[in-house]
């Protein structure tokens, strides 16, 4: 960077942060929250370490209580580490904390600003919530458990034909986490992309190998968290330096790039859809039926951004709301699958018992279903420990307060980023003991009924992984039933377990304590890559897998969905 150019930066900031100091001397009443102390002009900015914040985060919880202050650039940050301040603020004062800060290289630019996880709190944003609420919501998403059903037929089947492979053959997880295709991983992902690609465009994905559109739908994914990690770009922290002309903002052009990468696949789903609809072939799914209702009301084209004027969703915001779905329901539901199989791997006698449940109640001439879920108390309380221990999103996504607010008697200056610290609230040893363990005891009472319903109703829940209030996650309903069946079917017909090391001639099984080498970095987290084996437990579990996968081809074709290939 020439001279100049690092001297206009240097004044962007410093003018930046003169107009936010004063601003805020002006407005503050109450005393902001306390929280680390940090430098001139960039506050914590270099204290956060962006790709894996949550340690410091529980550690800075820990210290100050259930709420604290930071300062990025000059974005205020205000993190809440209790589930009752989190509540307070983003569930019963909703109206003031349902918008999001979003970063600007990544909504702005990457996205077009039309990427529902990242839009404020407006008209466009409540279109789609109440658009994607007719699908996804809580009774109509039980018109998927068909489908989530039949998946996980495939899936059993699958990790019993194909997953060795990840023990006989050797895989490295790529630089940007890229998973190789005929790890067991992979399996896990088929299936949940599948389910969610239903959802959304009413296909399936089929094979297991040569899946361009899944490898891409992850690349661009993996590639979005990080663009969206706070701290990755000096733009998102200083608005000043969006002024700058495209010759000395490299990143723009970047940015601009990926946005173009990112609209190849997902503009090429919805011109599939439309073509599809244009030769008269009826696809389910909410794009295809939001399309002829589009076109019924007379905007068969409405390509751009934003909504019509009679609001329906125009081609952009569509094809961006059919990726938030995809985006947002594939790994976060894979990564709670994979990091069940580490703790069941690292816990035997946790498995055991959840295992001794099933069999009493199902026995081994069936696979467990959906109806099954009230009388396996036990397996739901492994599924929501696995959750609590893990979070697939470490740190929820971040709200914004859109007027000043006062809570505890601590000043919340308008425009701040809130942070519900999920990890911090897990965390906490006294609501779970022994919080660093896994233990499904946390949620498991002899004789009490369980369901894993942690619907948006703040008293009812148990755990934060959904996030809060008029954000919370819309597709938890799938998500959870995608979970139960498929994490049910796996303890009652697999013997999964951890290949033996050559070096200590034990079993080898990752240490799920061990953040930095275990754990990938991200806004969107899960477990690297590890092997496991995986068969039936015994010829009758086998034989029904078998003919469960045989069957399932039949349905598919049935309903006009194409047919596994193996
Ligand atoms: C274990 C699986 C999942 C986890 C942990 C998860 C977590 C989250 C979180 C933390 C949020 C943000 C909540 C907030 O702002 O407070 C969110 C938003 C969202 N999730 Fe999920 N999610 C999962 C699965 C799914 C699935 C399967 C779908 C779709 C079928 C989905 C659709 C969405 C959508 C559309 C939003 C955006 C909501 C908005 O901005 O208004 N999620 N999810």
């Amino acid at each position: 960077m020439a001279l100049v150019d690092v001297l206009f930066v240097v004044a962007a900031v410093a003018l930046t942060y003169l107009v936010h100091y004063r601003s805020n001397r002006q407005k503050a009443r109450a005393p902001l929250p306390p929280g680390p102390a940090g430098i001139p002009f960039f506050g914590n900015l270099f204290q956060v370490h962006s790709l894996r914040p949550y340690p410091q985060f529980r550690e800075w919880a820990l210290k100050y209580g259930e709420i604290f202050y930071l300062r990025l650039g000059p974005q205020n940050v205000i993190v809440l580490n209790s589930a009752e301040a989190a509540d307070e603020l983003m569930v019963n004062r909703s109206a003031n904390y349902s918008s999001r800060a979003s970063p600007h290289v990544a909504h702005d630019i990457v996205s077009g600003g039309q990427r529902m996880v990242f839009l404020p709190y407006d008209r466009e944003w409540k279109t789609v919530r109440r658009s994607l609420q007719g699908v996804i919501g809580p009774n109509p998403s039980r018109g998927f458990r068909n489908i989530q059903e039949l998946e996980t037929r495939i899936f059993l089947f699958d990790l019993c034909a194909h997953a060795d492979q990840s023990v006989t053959e050797t895989h490295v997880q790529g630089p940007n986490d890229e998973i190789p295709e005929r790890h067991w991983f992979a399996l896990v992902r088929r299936f949940t992309t599948s389910v969610v690609l239903n959802v959304t465009y009413g296909r399936r994905v089929h094979r297991l190998y040569g899946n361009p559109h899944l490898h891409k739908i992850y690349d661009v994914l993996d590639n979005f968290v990080r663009v969206a990690q706070p701290g990755n770009y000096l733009a998102d922290a200083f608005p000043i330096l969006r002024l700058l002309p495209d010759f000395l903002a490299p990143w723009r052009t970047e940015a601009r790039k990926m946005h173009e990468w990112e609209m190849e696949l997902w503009g090429s789903f919805l011109e599939e859809g439309k073509a599809a609809s244009r030769e008269g072939i009826v696809r389910q799914g909410f794009i295809n039926t939001y399309l002829r209702a589009r076109a019924d009301a007379g905007s068969e084209d409405a390509p751009g951004d934003g909504l019509t004027d009679d609001g329906w969703m125009r081609d952009k915001l569509l094809t961006y709301t059919g990726a938030t779905v995809l985006e947002a329901g594939s790994d976060t539901t894979a990564i709670t699958i994979q990091s069940f199989v580490l703790f069941m791997l690292s816990n035997p006698h946790v498995l055991r018992r959840a295992r001794a449940e099933i069999d009493a109640v199902i026995g081994s001439d069936r696979m467990p279903e959906f109806e099954d879920e009230e009388r396996l108390p036990y397996m739901v309380a492994c599924i929501k420990e696995t959750m609590r221990r893990r979070p697939p999103i470490t740190m929820g996504v971040p709200h914004m307060a859109e007027q000043d607010d006062v809570y505890h008697g601590y000043h919340i200056p308008k425009g701040s980023t809130i942070i519900g610290n999920v990890w911090a609230i897990h965390m906490d040893p006294r609501t779970f003991p022994n919080p660093t363990a896994f233990d499904p005891d946390h949620y498991y009472t002899e004789g009490k009924q369980h369901t894993s319903g942690t619907g948006p109703d703040s008293s009812a829940r148990d755990h934060y992984v959904f996030g809060w209030g008029r954000r919370f996650c819309q597709g938890s309903f799938i998500a959870e039933a995608s979970i139960f069946i498929a994490l049910s079917r796996l303890v009652w017909g697999i013997d999964f377990s951890a290949p033996i090391d050559k070096d200590t001639g034990r079993p080898f099984v990752l240490d799920m304590a061990d953040e930095e080498r275990n754990w990938n970095e991200g806004f969107v987290s899960g477990p690297k890559i590890f092997p496991a084996r995986f068969k039936a437990r015994s010829q009758k579990h086998a034989e029904v897998i078998q003919r469960s996968f045989v069957d399932a081809q039949a349905e598919w074709q049935a309903m006009g969905l194409a047919v596994d290939e193996r």
